[in-house]
């Protein structure tokens, strides 16, 4: 049975800030992954990149109240959530959340899995079937709602799971490598999508593409062992890259300059 919302969870919570992280450490495992993180996004897009192992799962795992701090400041949607009581709920119903790996029911079909998260979001039930039909539409698989999950492609998949995460208009949308196994033409659509959901929505996004952040973030944000080594617009990731680093585009070598430089900076 759905409890009753109490008042406090009812009034109005105003934020700068979809996201504000203070000294944020954040432990997966035993192996302390988010090591001082401080960082503070709002509406836009944001890219996430990071070599592998830098912590951008953890985080993100972090941000969808999945993992609790160990300790620092986490101010999510207004509401710091690291505190005995906090608000998780109210947080949860205004976030959307694509895991790497999201877990499913193979025989639920789209439009069953949509509406499953939209109850497990609270939202009305009237509004359910509806916003589902939405969600579906704009990962582009309305003639698949009623297609069963363990009959879809890696990439269909993965285009249900983002349905799954934007299905309660959140305000705050967290993708983790939303673009893995997505074909060219899906991928061109998906940049689409996320410059549109980031007009009102705070969207972090992580990927190894940094063609990807160029054509649809507002906003770089660069991670190394554990901490944001750099911010910046996609205009000024390129001109942090030279010629002599590695990479395909301006962005890549900028890129590339900057996880050099963490390197170097961390002595490994
Ligand atoms: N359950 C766990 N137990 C121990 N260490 C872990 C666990 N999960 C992750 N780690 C370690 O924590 C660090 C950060 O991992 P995380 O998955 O957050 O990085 P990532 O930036 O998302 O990497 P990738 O780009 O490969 O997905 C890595 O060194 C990883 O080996």
């Amino acid at each position: 049975m759905v409890r009753s919302l109490s008042e406090t969870e009812l009034k109005p919570v105003t934020w700068e800030y979809a996201v504000q992280a203070k000294g944020l450490r954040v432990k997966a495992g035993r192996h302390l992954a988010v090591t001082g993180l401080d960082l503070s996004i709002g509406v836009g897009v944001h890219g996430l990149l990071g070599p592998n192992g830098a912590g951008k799962t953890t985080l993100m795992r972090a941000l969808a109240t999945v993992l609790s701090p160990e300790s620092g400041t986490l101010e999510l949607l207004g509401r710091p959530v690291q505190e005995r009581g906090a608000d998780l709920r109210g947080v949860r119903r205004g976030t959307g959340y694509l895991p790497q790996e999201f877990g499913y029911y193979p025989k639920f079909t789209v439009r069953e899995f949509v509406e499953y998260v939209a109850w497990l979001k609270e939202m009305p039930a009237l509004a359910v079937p509806v916003a589902a039909e939405r969600a579906i539409a704009r990962v582009g698989l309305a003639d698949r709602a009623d297609r069963k999950l363990k009959e879809l492609s890696g990439g269909m998949l993965r285009r249900a799971g983002v349905a799954q995460a934007i299905v309660n208009t959140p305000d705050l949308l967290l993708l983790d490598e939303p673009t893995v196994g997505l074909d060219p033409e899906q991928r061109l659509a998906f940049r689409e999508l996320l410059r549109d959901l980031g007009a009102d929505t705070c969207v972090l996004v992580s990927t190894h593409l940094v063609e990807d952040v160029v054509a649809s973030c507002t906003d770089v944000v660069v991670v190394h062992t554990g901490r944001v080594v750099w911010q910046g617009t996609p205009g000024q990731l390129a001109e942090r890259g030279g010629t002599g680093d590695p990479g395909d585009s301006a962005a890549e070598r900028g890129y590339s300059a900057l996880v050099r430089q963490a390197r170097r900076e961390a002595g490994a």
